[in-house]
């Protein structure tokens, strides 16, 4: 395969960077020769150039190493124009060559781990020329690799990203180069033709030739010898004149090989010879390769054995080189590709770790702040329940209470009077004390209703309770049995005590009208007392004698206490009773 120069020939990077530095630049490979001239004027007035200019000129003195086949001296130049500071799109572009120039040194496995990085890297390249520099590298060197459909796609790229005012020569030449090495080119593919002529208008030499040997590769493999020979001819010169040193290595060995297929030996040994005389100890390539295979074939039919067996020796090493430097090639770049991809992949795989573990915590966090706000509703939840509780607590014995009252005076009613009266009278005759029931009837109520309406009625019925409420303890019942009846349950109250309360009572409901609206309503109550003295514990006998008191107060003329004994007021008989005996 012929050799391919690599390089950016640049109207645009004059353009681009201006002064003297990047005009030299600019004509690296359409005017190699003066382009080696200014290089050297550049040097002698360097003490004139900036910073940025030097390392500049030390690009292109790089640049010219490497042109001339010295790589180790290229190699570390480019490493130091990497290193420097400056102008980005410089360091790519010596990045790109250093590539190319590792490869060309068999130092594989950095060149194609360099390529594999830069591949990656490509989408955060944006200055124009440095990109296409950095993708006709990759192109060439993935093709040399053995993967010429993705040099293909590197060759695409670079005829897309073309910048304006760039020559489409290299693109097409990287493109032309992958399709060769995907063997699908043939003598008459319009590619081939219209590439030459590309590179040729726009002053391209160098390109132009690299295609033009590709030609003469496919005519010779189609035993096209004539058509083989003539383009050599054509493009003698041109080689010349660029002296390519991997293109005039391969015009001769191209020429031999047309020879010996034709049969000329003398002109084929003559060239393959030629071929050998121009190459440097230890190079290894096709061109190589053809020359000393036609050398030992030619002198074997001579009958030059020992020259024969001497230049099979020489067939084998570039044949195994050859074919091992294609391996070595294709292996590195498997090598390289497979540890970026795996470098890649374990630090996607730690930055997917950083992010589940961020993930974890913002969750954690996330949970910890779920709990907290699950304690506070918990908490008001309990609250609320709390609340409710108790106000439901309070409702149901607010209801209890409600239910145990009667419905006009707010005292408790017949059935509840009765039933706390016999609870309260158990536990008095348990522990032996004394107690009155005290029933009161108010005096011809008929009458006040009638007189003074209904509603007067019940509000007589109400200041009753009052005044009653007034001379009653805390400890006493009292209820409504109905109408205008009312009872009072006088607990630790014997007798006397009973009989001063009851007739207190009458005393003062008959010294309390209701006084409403101007309108004063006397009125007074009767009243019959029955006490456990004499009547005992038990309710129905103490309510049966209170009635009948309360009956015979009536009868006696109202407005009076009568007790169980028949007495018209206890209270009464027994001051009197005391009176008459001083001693008791
Ligand atoms: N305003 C009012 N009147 C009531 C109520 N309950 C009963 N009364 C009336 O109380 C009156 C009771 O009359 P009576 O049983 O004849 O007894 P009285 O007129 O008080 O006569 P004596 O008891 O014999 O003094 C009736 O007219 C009932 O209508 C009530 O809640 N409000």
């Amino acid at each position: 395969m012929a050799g391919l120069l690599l390089c950016a020939p640049s109207a645009w990077a004059q353009a681009q960077a201006g002064g003297r530095v990047a005009a030299v630049d600019a004509i690296r490979t359409s005017t190699h020769d003066q382009f080696v001239e200014q290089l050297a004027g550049l040097h002698r007035d360097q003490d004139h150039l900036s910073t940025d200019e030097k390392r500049h000129l030390l690009f292109l003195d790089g640049w010219e190493a490497n042109y001339e086949g010295h790589y180790p001296e290229a190699e570390t130049i480019f490493r130091q124009v990497i290193a420097g500071d400056g102008d980005d799109a410089l360091g790519i572009r010596a990045l790109a060559l250093l590539m190319n120039n590792l490869s060309s040194q068999g130092n594989y496995a950095e060149a194609y781990a360099m390529a594999s990085r830069a591949g990656d890297d490509l989408p955060n390249i944006s200055d124009g020329e440095a990109r296409y520099v950095l993708l006709a590298n990759l192109s060439q060197m993935l093709t040399f690799a053995g993967k010429p459909d993705v040099g293909l796609k590197y060759a695409e790229m670079m005829l897309a990203a073309t910048p304006p005012g760039y020559s489409p020569c290299q693109a097409l030449v990287q493109k032309v180069t992958a399709l060769e090495g995907a063997r699908k080119l043939t003598s008459r593919s319009p590619v081939l033709l219209s590439t030459i002529d590309t590179c040729t208008a726009d002053h391209q030499p160098v390109f132009a030739n690299t295609v033009s040997l590709i030609l003469v590769d496919r005519l010779l493999a189609e035993n096209k010898q004539p058509d083989a020979l003539a383009m050599l001819d054509r493009i003698a010169p041109a080689v010349q004149a660029a002296q390519y040193f991997p293109h005039m290595v391969d015009v001769a060995s191209a020429r031999a090989r047309a020879f010996e297929q034709m049969g000329n030996s003398d002109e084929a040994r003559r060239a393959a010879m030629q071929t050998v005389a121009m190459s440097h100890p230890g190079d290894v390539n096709e061109a190589l390769r053809y020359a000393y295979h036609i050398l030992y074939g030619i002198e074997k039919a001579d009958g030059n054995t020992a020259k024969a067996l001497d230049d099979y020796e020489h067939y084998v090493v570039q044949d195994q080189g050859y074919l091992r430097d294609a391996n070595v090639r294709n292996a590195a770049y498997e090598a390289a590709r497979k540890h970026f991809l795996d470098q890649k992949l374990q630090a996607e795989g730690l930055s997917k770790e950083n992010n589940i573990l961020r993930l974890q915590q913002a969750l954690d966090a996330k949970a910890v702040e779920t709990s907290r706000l699950y304690v506070v509703v918990m908490l008001l939840a309990l609250l609320t329940i709390g609340l409710w509780s108790v106000r439901i607590k309070r409702s149901q014995l607010r209801f209890k209470w409600l239910s145990s009252r009667d419905g006009l005076t707010g005292i408790a009613h017949h059935q509840h009077f009765m039933a706390e009266t016999g609870r309260t009278l158990k536990a008095l005759e348990r522990r032996g004390g004394d107690g009155c029931l005290v029933f009161l009837d108010l005096d011809h109520f008929k009458q006040v209703n009638d007189t003074h309406g209904h509603a007067i009625g019940d509000a007589v019925l109400k200041h009753t309770v009052a005044v009653c409420k007034g001379q009653l303890r805390t400890s006493d019942l009292f209820g409504r049995l109905g109408g205008e009846e009312f009872a009072m349950w006088l607990m630790d109250t014997p007798r006397l005590q009973g009989s001063v309360v009851a007739e207190r009572i009458r005393a003062a409901l008959a010294a309390s009208p209701l006084v409403i609206d101007n309108l004063v309503v006397p009125f007074s109550a009767s009243i019959g007392v029955a006490c456990t003295d004499t009547l005992g514990y038990d309710l129905a006998a103490l309510c049966r004698a209170a009635d009948a008191a309360l009956y015979r107060a009536k009868r006696m003329g109202r407005n009076r206490v009568v007790f169980d004994d028949g007495e018209p007021s206890g209270a009464l008989s027994v001051l009197s009773a005391r009176a008459a005996s001083p001693g008791s």
